[in-house]
């Protein structure tokens, strides 16, 4: 997967060199390339900003360098086939939210460019301009407000990068971990058994594998019924088998 992040901290990506997503880039998984906006900018001062039309606070981040910069990192038209622009994907509080489902959306595009906003936002024909000629979507972590795309770039690159296959050594913890039943995961323990007078719970360590399967479940279940009673709502009928339901 080839991805291009746009920004006017391109320090902020620093920690992609690290972890993970560090191996991927060094094994080619991840073809990652970051730009500064100020690039695509011609003045002295290098300015990537100016006042709101209408009034209002703070500052928009004005179109020119913009739509150069995507110019040059998405060229070309739409071919038949759709793959040679990439998915243009835009950190926004107003945005969609940001979902596991989206995260293997993501996952199977070969080419994500991403744009990250400051100030109040980006210059609406922009991303206007934009969907002409490649698919946007607005996306969003969540209900609280941050200075900047960058953030929401590095939260979005890492829950795609571990979907991305060989990536995550143990494939098996994708299928086992949260959102991907529906359900949050049950509680970890490791050694040692005893830490602090606190036990691990028996059933852990019984060896009696239908046992184990069945109490992370129930916890799972208990889990998200106290912190995430909208999950539970939205599980499919099949997820929750007759005794399930009879709790
Ligand atoms: C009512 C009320 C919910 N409104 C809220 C937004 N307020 C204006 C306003 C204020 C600050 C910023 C800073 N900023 C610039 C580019 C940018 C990109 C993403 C995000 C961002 N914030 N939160 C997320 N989940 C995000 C994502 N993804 C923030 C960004 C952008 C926009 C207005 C009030």
């Amino acid at each position: 997967m080839r991805v291009d992040i746009v920004s006017i901290f391109p320090e902020y990506f620093a920690p992609l060199d690290l972890s993970l997503i560090g191996k991927a880039r060094a094994n080619g998984t991840l073809r990652l390339a970051v730009h500064d906006l100020r690039t695509w900018t011609h003045d002295v001062h290098r300015t990537v900003d100016d006042t709101p039309y209408g009034g209002g606070p703070g500052m928009v981040m004005r179109p020119e360098p913009w739509g150069e910069a995507l110019d040059a990192l998405a060229p070309g038209e739409l071919s038949p086939d759709g793959h040679t622009l990439p998915r243009l994907l835009v950190p926004s509080p107003a945005g969609v939210p940001f979902t596991q489902a989206l995260a293997h959306e993501l996952a199977a595009e070969s080419h994500l460019l991403f744009a990250c906003g400051r100030y109040e936002g980006i210059d609406q024909r922009v991303l206007d301009h934009a969907a002409t000629r490649m698919p946007v979507t607005e996306v969003s972590l969540g209900d609280y407000v941050l200075f900047g795309g960058e953030v929401a770039v590095l939260v979005i690159l890492e829950a795609v990068t571990r979907l991305l296959p060989g990536v995550l050594g143990n494939a098996g913890s994708l299928d086992e971990e949260s959102h991907a039943h529906g359900l949050l995961e049950a509680p970890l323990y490791t050694k040692p058994a005893s830490w602090r007078g606190l036990d691990v719970p028996e059933v852990l360590r019984s060896g009696d594998h239908a046992r184990i399967d069945r109490w992370r479940r129930d916890e799972s279940l208990l889990r998200t019924a106290a912190r995430r009673p909208d999950m539970i709502g939205a599980l499919a009928p099949e997820t929750l088998d007759k005794r399930d339901r009879a709790t």
